[in-house]
């Protein structure tokens, strides 16, 4: 490495490519040329792009992961999007990670860790960053101004070169759509010297719809009788459909394809409308103010039902209920009262009803005339009220028979503004799949709505006091929640809704119900899935009774996770401050959770434990057991020696029951469990290992071991190469997955150990999986030549359990692989039910009475050893 000339940091050299050359090769890619001096690597052309010229690297010689310094990287991936309609100016900016100068000492560790180091394979930082969206009032532009001023979103960010250098670009152009992006293109001018490039408004809508409906895995939803169910949309058969947005005005659109649309009709009664009337009827303040009261209304003191006409009859010959609207506000015409005689929750809700049918009913009509069966509404009129959507839903499922069916989006309100940002050309996004993007509810939004709800993004230090001022004054921060399930009463009428708690959440902490979007271009879909598209990692979906037994289980746990997480940072205040902050942040997202499970999309059982890491990660945990990793990985690697002089004196196939129960046995430390956790206070890790190894009574739960072992001894169809996914540190991996790679080495199978980037509880990390093989190394010549061969590797995969990293793409297809996942969050909570285009084994042991029962009608410390084979 040639020396940097700013003084005795190194360099990496400027030929560093993104993918190493065998990566580049089975991707069908020439290798990236090198020894040009200003490289721009792109990707795979379609990806964001890094500009990798003059990389250095900060921090000493002896660091194993030091950080990369990009001084080139240009703010060409940090942009700013936006959408100014005639009620709400949204906005979609992307922000590199760690959004956090690097001086800082805890920061630094922070990147760095975030950074994917697989041994001498890549050692370049993983490129990624986050979608946020927010939203102002049209009316306060002004706050939007200050907003976008204050974070220099018009100039890449606070982070970026130019805004450091105090560099000032000539002509910074932002794309726009929306009516203001003309209405006010001179004031942006003038404020931030921006000029907004104008993108069609409903190019943009469809293009934001079309985006999310494929990148964004359970994107839409039904809503029907207050029941909210997420749907998997088939990208093969998502054309044609409608879409009907309904902002101030309604419009509707045919899409039949990326950039292939019409927009066939539309209404001017919409959400305006609903807005307009109620604030002059009700003199609310606020829109929320107005959706709240709906929420106490009843509308039959000023609807006119059939029942009102008929005398308290159904007109069933028709299929109208007595119930039924007959005319809305159709009441107030013989009261002969004053408007300040009526509940304004009353008008509210009679015209929410008015207006959400009315729409439902041209959606309708619409589909009708183009033959389409799906619909899907955005805007934010739907302000993902159960209400509203409850009654759009009705009045499609009603007027088309149950033909056509009426979806939601959770980012209902930002199409257009997510159109705008693909628009920028380089970023390519368009491209992106669900893989590449994982959704985050991070605790503490900053701006809604134009006020200031929250701490600045990034800003651990003040999210950390207004988690403690909202504890001070035992407010809960809870994101909104939809309302209760409003009742229908039979052929078309509804009953007043119904509210869970009587007020709408508001709209201040919105930010936790669409997350921030994590963007991780290193992500790739697993190419050994058996059916990639269909692949869902969740064993168990988390209804709600599913949910109130984790919740009890990760309540219980939190005070022993906050005990590790505060001493694994030296103990000291400011943890312990920090601790705090995260015990609250966690606990307010399990009770968000708990009043509606699905707020946050689709939610499993791994999307729930990946959130808890998550919010450590947010409060700057980032090894809540490290020490007791280290403990316990010494401990196991002292006994290690006697363990392998013990398989070898034993015939193969003793040895190989031996090392599968060996797995199973070690697999018991899960600090996550309840159960093993109480388990480790009565006796030393070897003992307990030792006890677990002699209580495993065989034929296991799932015991496919004799077949397993039939196909390990076959001769003539050796295994090439053994993919193996190891879970906990200590004796989990050292003394149960190590020996067992052992084996297929002696056998002459390449292995390569799958670890995560990122620690679950006591995972082990790919990270410290070199150290640990190297250790283990020093006494067995097998895992010392295999390791010097390279033929035992090391990969990373991403922090989220289900979604493993590619295997290593230098291997031809033909060879015969195996695929093994040791422990419950890789072979049980995920993967269980997955197909692979390999042999598959997933070893586990079960560690939770309840999910032993639920997958397996069985037993806590139940043993799974499931093989499956392709035939
Ligand atoms: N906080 C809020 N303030 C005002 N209106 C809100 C708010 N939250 C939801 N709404 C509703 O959402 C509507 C605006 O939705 P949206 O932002 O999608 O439309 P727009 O882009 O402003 O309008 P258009 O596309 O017709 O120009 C409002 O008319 C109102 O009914
Ligand atoms: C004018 C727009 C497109 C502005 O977003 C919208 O408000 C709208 O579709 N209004 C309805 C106009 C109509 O088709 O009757
Ligand atoms: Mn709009």
């Amino acid at each position: 490495m040639a020396a940097n000339n700013s003084g005795s940091e190194p360099r990496i050299p400027e030929d560093v490519t993104l993918e190493d050359e065998a990566e580049a090769e089975a991707k069908g890619k020439a290798p990236a040329a090198s020894s040009s001096a200003t490289t721009t690597m792109n990707r795979s052309g379609s990806r964001p792009q890094l500009d990798l010229s003059g990389a250095a690297i900060h921090g000493t010689l002896e660091d194993r992961n030091p950080t990369i310094l990009l001084p080139n990287q240009s703010d060409d991936i940090s942009h700013l999007a936006l959408d100014i309609g005639g009620s709400l100016i949204k906005l979609v900016y992307f922000s590199r990670h760690a959004d956090q100068p690097t001086e800082d000492k805890r920061k630094l560790s922070t990147k760095r860790r975030l950074e994917i180091f697989t041994g001498a394979r890549r050692s370049y930082p993983v490129l990624g960053g986050r979608l946020h969206f927010v939203k102002f009032e049209t009316g306060k532009l002004n706050e939007c101004l200050d907003f976008i001023s204050s974070k220099q979103l018009h100039r890449g960010g606070v982070d970026s070169p130019s805004w450091r250098s105090g560099a000032q670009p000539d002509n910074i152009v932002i794309k726009a759509t929306g009516g203001g992006a003309f209405k006010y293109a001179d004031l942006f001018k003038e404020r931030l010297g921006v000029s907004l490039e104008k993108e069609d408004e409903m190019d943009c809508l469809v293009a934001g719809a079309n985006f999310l409906l494929k990148a964004i895995r359970h994107e839409a939803f039904t809503h029907m009788d207050g029941q909210k169910e997420y749907v998997q949309i088939d990208q093969n058969d998502l054309f044609p459909y409608l879409l009907v947005n309904v902002g101030s005005g309604v419009s509707i659109i045919k899409v039949d394809g990326h950039g292939k649309f019409q927009r066939v009709s539309g209404t001017n009664v919409g959400g305006g409308t609903y807005w307009g009337l109620g604030r002059l009827m009700t003199e609310c303040k606020s829109f929320d103010e107005l959706l709240e009261l709906s929420q106490r209304g009843d509308n039959s003191t000023i609807d006119m039902l059939v029942g009102d006409i008929y005398g308290g009859l159904d007109y069933s010959k028709i299929g109208l209920s007595a119930s039924t609207i007959a005319s809305s506000f159709g009441k107030t015409i013989s009261d002969n009262k004053e408007l300040s005689d009526y509940r304004p929750e009353d008008i509210s809700l009679s015209l929410l009803r008015m207006i959400s049918y009315n729409i439902g009913q041209i959606s309708y009509l619409n589909a009708l005339r183009y033959g389409l069966k799906r619909i899907f509404f955005g805007g934010f009129f739907i302000r993902g009220h159960a209400y509203t959507m409850d009654t759009i839903s009705f009045a499609v499922h009603f007027w088309s028979k149950g033909e056509a069916k009426a979806m939601f989006l959770r980012h209902e309100g930002f199409l257009g503004a997510l159109g705008a940002f693909m628009s920028y050309e380089k970023h390519g996004l368009d491209d992106l799949s669900a893989h590449h993007l994982v959704e985050r509810f991070p605790m503490g939004a900053p701006y809604v709505g134009g006020k200031i709800h929250g701490p600045p993004l990034g800003d651990l230090n003040e999210k950390i006091s207004w988690m403690e001022k909202f504890v001070q004054k035992g407010t809960q921060i809870t994101a909104p929640v939809p309302m209760g399930a409003p009742a229908t009463t039979g052929m078309g009428g509804f009953e007043r809704p119904t509210s869970k708690g009587d007020i709408l959440r508001s709209d201040a902490s919105a930010a936790l119900n669409v997350g921030v979007l994590h963007l991780v271009p290193s992500l790739d879909v697993f190419p050994l899935l058996e059916d990639p598209k269909t692949y869902e990692p969740n064993t168990i979906d988390l209804d709600h009774d599913e949910f109130k037994y984790w919740f009890t289980i990760l309540s219980d746990h939190l005070p022993d996770l906050v005990e590790k997480a505060v001493a694994s940072e030296g103990g000291t205040d400011d943890a312990k401050r920090r601790g705090d902050a995260f015990a609250h942040a966690f606990s307010a997202h399990l009770a968000r959770l708990t009043e509606e499970p699905a707020a946050y999309g689709k939610f499993g059982l791994a999307n729930l434990l990946e959130l808890r890491e998550e919010c450590l990660r947010e409060f700057q945990f980032f090894d809540a057991y490290v020490s007791i990793k280290q403990r316990e990985n010494e401990a196991s690697l002292a006994v290690l020696p006697d363990l392998l002089m013990e398989l070898d004196s034993m015939d193969e196939e003793d040895r190989l029951l031996a090392l599968i129960e060996g797995v199973l046995a070690a697999n018991i430390f899960d600090w996550g469990s309840k159960a093993c956790v109480d388990l480790y206070n009565q006796g030393t890790i070897i003992e307990i290992y030792r006890m677990s190894r002699k209580k495993m009574q065989r034929p296991w739960r799932i015991d496919d071991f004799d077949t397993f072992k039939s196909r390990m001894l076959k001769k003539d169809q050796p295994y090439k190469r053994a993919l193996i996914s190891v879970d906990n540190a200590g004796a989990d991996v050292v003394l149960g997955m190590l020996p067992l790679a052992r084996e297929f080495l002696r056998r002459g199978v390449e292995v390569v150990l799958v670890a995560n980037s990122l620690p679950a509880l006591n995972d082990i990390t790919a990270n410290e999986l070199p150290e640990i093989v190297a250790e283990a190394a020093k006494h067995c010549g097998i895992l010392r030549k295999a390791a010097e061969a390279g033929g035992l590797i090391v990969d990373a995969m991403a922090g989220i359990q289900g979604d493993t990293k590619d295997e290593p793409a230098s291997v031809p297809l033909m060879v015969v692989m195996q695929l093994i996942l040791e422990g419950m969050g890789r072979s049980l909570h995920t993967n269980l039910n997955a197909r692979f285009k390999c042999d598959a084994l997933k070893l586990a042991m079960v560690k939770n009475q309840r999910l032993a029962e639920k997958l397996f009608n069985g037993n806590i410390y139940d043993c799974i050893c499931k093989f499956e084979p392709v035939s």
